[in-house]
């Protein structure tokens, strides 16, 4: 069933001439959902998020809000709001006249637009900055007023475009908080650019992962990762291994992968390293032809090389049954552990 305002894309399609940036995709974000765009660089999530907020005008295909057809209308018209990976504040204006500047346009009475600015400054915790000029603020403060100006437009649908890769790593993961609770308080949906996993894990109710202008794979974080469907996708979210099997390849969770010793004519593998982590231990394995003369190739760092793996095991039960790097041992999994994988 559609809500008022469920997001949908139909058959998108972007294409720049020298590339085709967003191959025809199709999606339906539910009205207050969390959505993650995300993949590698180039995979043509900013250009989906450009035309949903109106910035790029599809080659094919709509752009529909709640059952109306936007495709065609300017960034305003649309309700949707964009917040800029730079935060793009103007720096000649206060805090409060920035977050306020969209009605200053609009023409609403002075009095009127510096209320509902401060209102939406105490929202996002910088009422007491009101009077600074942007260059006066850290990046996450900064952030933080563009979040304001953006909630200005009163958008059913809030544009993410990575707010936070310009952040250093500790306030990445404390703004990533901050965009949860807003987005819970605002019960708007939120579409939020990425290209980390774990901030698409961390936040997203929807991860739609892209590759080469295609969806590869929608669905709930849990979804996309206990079941990836795609040798792709299970790359990119991480801590799965691709085996080969006679039925196809098959992903199989780090921590799904169990290692005994081989029984006679069974096929083996090498530890190639072990990596204490603590609470868990990770043992990396090579086939046994990707050993080198003077024993397992443990330094490359080509953790996509088909004949790589790794199994994380438990500290205790690593410890009761250790292994050894040179050890032959033969990986197991349980039949419901191994999802296999389209081409
Ligand atoms: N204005 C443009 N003109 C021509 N080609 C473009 C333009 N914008 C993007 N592209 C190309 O379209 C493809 C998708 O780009 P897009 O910016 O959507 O990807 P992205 O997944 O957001 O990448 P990134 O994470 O690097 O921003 C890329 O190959 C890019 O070079």
């Amino acid at each position: 069933m559609t809500t008022r305002t469920d997001l949908e894309l139909i058959h998108l399609v972007k294409d720049y001439g020298q590339s085709l940036a967003v191959a025809g995709i199709d999606l339906k974000i539910a009205a207050g959902s969390y959505c993650c765009l995300l993949g590698p660089s180039g995979c043509g999530k900013t250009s989906t998020l450009r035309m949903i907020a109106g910035h790029e005008e599809p080659t094919e295909g709509s752009v529909v809000l709640g059952g109306r057809e936007i495709t065609h209308l300017s960034p305003a018209e649309r309700g949707t709001a964009m917040m800029f990976q730079s935060y793009a504040l103007f720096p000649h204006l206060s805090v409060l006249d920035n977050v306020a500047f969209s009605e200053r346009m609009k023409g609403r009475p002075r009095a009127e637009r510096e209320a509902r600015a401060a209102e939406l400054l105490r929202l996002v915790h910088m009422e007491a900055y009101a009077q600074r000029l942007p260059a006066a603020l850290s990046g996450g403060q900064q952030q933080r007023v563009a979040l304001a100006r953006a909630l200005m437009l009163k958008p059913q649908v809030l544009l993410l475009d990575e707010p936070l890769s310009a952040l250093d790593p500790f306030l990445r993961v404390k703004m990533r908080a901050e965009l949860k609770r807003w987005h819970r308080e605002l019960g708007m949906s939120f579409v939020h650019v990425t290209h980390s996993q774990e901030e698409a894990m961390a936040l997203a109710d929807l991860v739609v992962v892209m590759n080469q202008g295609r969806i590869e794979q929608a669905g709930s974080a849990r979804d996309v990762f206990e079941r990836p469907r795609t040798e792709f996708v299970a790359r990119f979210i991480g801590a799965h291994n691709i085996i080969e099997t006679p039925a196809g390849k098959v992903a199989v969770r780090c921590d799904r992968l169990n290692l005994v010793v081989p029984d006679v004519g069974e096929p083996a593998v090498t530890v190639a390293a072990i990596e204490y982590q603590g609470a868990q231990v990770q043992v990396h394995l090579v086939a046994e032809a990707a050993r080198t003369p003077n024993g397992p190739d443990s330094d490359d760092p080509d953790r996509d090389d088909p004949s790589r793996w790794v199994a994380v095991l438990g500290d205790t039960a690593f410890h009761a049954a250790p292994f050894e790097p040179g050890q032959r041992v033969a990986m197991r999994w349980w039949a419901q552990d191994a999802h296999g994988l389209m081409a």
